[in-house]
C-alpha cells in the first residue's frame, strides 16, 4: 500500500494562474479522475508530479517523503504523455521486453494484435499506438501511473477494454487519470475532481460537473 502526496503546486504563465494550491492524494487500490476545461492546467499538473515539469513551489512524495524531481524512478512512477512517447523505429518486441510486460497477456486483452509482435511502431495506427502505450504505463511494476488521455483515438470496444485494465490494474497500483470522455473517467474513478481556477474541487455528483461549468446538463454534450 503506497500513498502519493502532491500539495501546493503553483504556476503561472503571465498572468494566468493555471495551477494555484493544487492538493490530490492517491493511494494503491484508487483511481483519481481529474477533468477540466482545455487549457485549465490537467497536463500542467502531470507534468509538474512526473517531475518534467519544475516549478518553483511543489510537493510531491510518496509515503511521507519527498520526492525529488532528480530522484523519480519508473518503479515509483510512470506517465502516459498526451503525444507518442515510444520512439517509432522499436519493434512491440523491443518495448515490450524493456517494460517487463507480458506480449500474450497483451494478446488476451487484445485479440487482434496477435500478429504483431515484429512489427515496428511506425507501423500502427494513431489508435493502436495509443492502446500499445497505454498498456505498457498501465501494467508495468509502478506504485502510481498518470494517465494523460488514456481514451483518445480509441474507439468504444477498447476504451471498453482499457476501462477494465485499469480497474484490474488499481489492485497493486495507484492511478491518476484525466481525459475528456469524462461519463469513461466518471466509471473508472474513486474519486473525481475538476481543476478550475488553478484549484482541484471535489466533485461528488454529476450537478457538480454542471456547477462547475464543464459540461451542460441541460444537452448533455461533452467538452471535445
Ligand atoms: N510553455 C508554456 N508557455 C506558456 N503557457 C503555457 C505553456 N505550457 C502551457 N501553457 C498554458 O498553460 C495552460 C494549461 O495548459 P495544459 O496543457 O496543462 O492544459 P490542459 O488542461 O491539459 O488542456 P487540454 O484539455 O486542452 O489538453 C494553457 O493555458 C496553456 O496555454
Amino acid at each position: 500500500m503506497h500513498r502519493l502526496d502532491i500539495s501546493n503546486l503553483r504556476l503561472e504563465y503571465g498572468f494566468k494562474r493555471v495551477l494555484w494550491d493544487v492538493f490530490l492524494r492517491c493511494e494503491t487500490g484508487k483511481v483519481l479522475g481529474l477533468l477540466g476545461r482545455n487549457g485549465c492546467g490537467k497536463t500542467c499538473l502531470m507534468k509538474a508530479v512526473y517531475g518534467e515539469l519544475k516549478l518553483r513551489d511543489q510537493y510531491v512524495g510518496i509515503d511521507g517523503k519527498v520526492l525529488l524531481t532528480s530522484e523519480r524512478r519508473p518503479e515509483d512512477m510512470r506517465y502516459l504523455p498526451q503525444h507518442d512517447f515510444i520512439p517509432s523505429g522499436l519493434s512491440v518486441k523491443r518495448v515490450f521486453g524493456d517494460f517487463g510486460v507480458d506480449f500474450e497477456r497483451f494478446v488476451t486483452d487484445f485479440p487482434e494484435f496477435e500478429q504483431v509482435y515484429r512489427k515496428r511502431i511506425k507501423a500502427f495506427s494513431s489508435g493502436e499506438r495509443r492502446i500499445i502505450e497505454a498498456y505498457l504505463i498501465l501494467t508495468s511494476e509502478t506504485k502510481f501511473c498518470l494517465l494523460d488521455e488514456p481514451f483518445s483515438f480509441l474507439m468504444p470496444l477498447h476504451v471498453q477494454k482499457m476501462k477494465e485494465i485499469i480497474h484490474r490494474e488499481k489492485a497493486t497500483k495507484g492511478i491518476l487519470i484525466t481525459d475528456h470522455y469524462f461519463e469513461d473517467v466518471m466509471e473508472v474513478s474513486d474519486e473525481l475532481f475538476v481543476l478550475r481556477g488553478g484549484k482541484t474541487w471535489k466533485v461528488n455528483e454529476r450537478k457538480d460537473l454542471e456547477l462547475l461549468q464543464y459540461i451542460k446538463e441541460s444537452d448533455g454534450i461533452q467538452d471535445r
